[in-house]
């Protein structure tokens, strides 16, 4: 008898009335043909930007599928996930996903509820980063000094003389909660101006750049840095005549990358890469997150000073180069790595 199949032991270990079974290739063929499935729980505009046509069929050819997760239904009836991918706001779901990991360790959870948590908070997002051990990295990375105003506005125009901020600043909600309001972002050119902003929320210097910035996509171990136009310089002659306070744009958001040769080189050279990796490397163990993205600008006139001024959960992958194949990779590593751990 003899059926043709990956589980089979080659021509000539076999008797003639019996077929033998070599158990570590049939293992392995088993494991070719299991599928890895992956729940994801995201928002229907992040589910339109993510689960593009293009990464489903090649994920489908790699065996790879991705399960609605139903938010009605206790998720540990749903499944069996191998990986669970979510972006969803509110405590009640961090609870869920929690108590979800904890009753199912064997499950990949992208990424946990308490990491993502310290990024959705400004003050939190960029502590200790000026900190992070980058020595010998071809550059130095830095936060633009900041103070968080909790309450009232009125008085913290004394607060920023205090700790140094120099006008203008940037005006950033403390939260940043998916919600549109999160992102209105405002500049204030004078002290007065201060009262008319809404707390609670950060006050960040704002650090001229020359209009560009960069957008540094991580997905586990992999990096891809894209420039975007972003805000131009604020010039001494507009800080000393404007006053008020501006509502500016998501300027950074647009999809369109720069175009490298419209732009001074030193303003488009791309951070060095030592740094970034370094700064990567760094950031993701301390924030203990696989799925970010990093906003960095380079102080104006300088080459290699840079400054953190964002850090997103699950960004806007749908608009990172070649990200498709970027995420079957990763996908397909995680299922690796736990085969190893067996
Ligand atoms: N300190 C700063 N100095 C100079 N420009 C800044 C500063 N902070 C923010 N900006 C400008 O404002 C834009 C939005 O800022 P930021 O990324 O912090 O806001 P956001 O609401 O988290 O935006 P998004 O989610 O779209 O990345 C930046 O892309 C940059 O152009
Ligand atoms: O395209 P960039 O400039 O990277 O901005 C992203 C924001 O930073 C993300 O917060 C958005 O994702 P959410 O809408 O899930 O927060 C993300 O939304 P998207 O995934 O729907 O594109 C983008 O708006």
């Amino acid at each position: 008898m003899r059926v043709e199949g990956d589980n089979m032991v080659p021509r000539g270990n076999e008797t003639d009335d019996e077929v033998v079974l070599d158990t570590t290739s049939f293992e392995q063929a088993q494991q070719r043909q299991k599928q890895l499935v992956i729940g994801y729980a995201l928002t229907t505009k992040k589910k339109k930007s993510f689960l593009q046509p293009k990464l489903e069929v090649l994920a489908r050819q790699k065996g790879i599928s991705f399960v609605s997760i139903d938010q009605e239904k206790p998720l540990s009836e749903q499944g069996p996930f191998d990986v669970v991918l979510h972006k969803l706001l509110g405590n009640a779901w961090h609870e869920v996903i929690e108590d979800y990991q904890q009753k199912h360790p064997e499950v990949t959870v992208l990424d946990p509820p308490g990491a993502i948590q310290r990024i959705y908070n400004r003050q939190s997002m960029l502590q200790g980063i000026a900190d992070l051990n980058l020595a010998e990295c071809d550059g130095m990375i830095c936060v633009p000094k900041q103070m968080v105003v909790l309450k009232d506005t009125t008085s913290s125009a004394n607060e920023v003389e205090e700790a140094g901020l120099k006008f203008p600043l940037v005006a950033k909600p403390l939260l940043v909660d998916g919600t549109a309001k999160s992102h209105q972002l405002f500049l204030a050119y004078d002290r007065l101006s201060l009262a008319e902003l809404e707390p609670p929320l950060v006050l960040q210097e704002f650090v001229n750049h020359g209009g560009v910035l960069f957008k540094v996509f991580v997905v586990g171990d992999v990096i891809r840095v894209v420039r975007r136009f972003s805000l131009p310089n604020v010039s001494n002659i507009e800080k000393s005549k404007v006053a008020g306070v501006f509502q500016f744009p998501r300027v950074s958001s647009a999809a369109a990358s720069v175009d490298k040769s419209d732009l001074d080189p030193r303003v488009a050279e791309l951070p060095p890469n030592p740094l970034l990796e370094g700064l990567v490397r760094e950031l993701r163990s301390r924030l203990g997150l696989r799925l970010f993205n990093i906003d960095i600008i380079r102080e104006h006139g300088s080459k290699d000073v840079f400054y953190v001024i964002d850090i997103n959960y699950f960004p806007g992958y749908g608009k990172m180069p070649d990200y498709e194949q970027v995420f079957i990779d990763f996908f397909l590593s995680l299922a690796q790595a736990k085969l190893n751990k067996r």
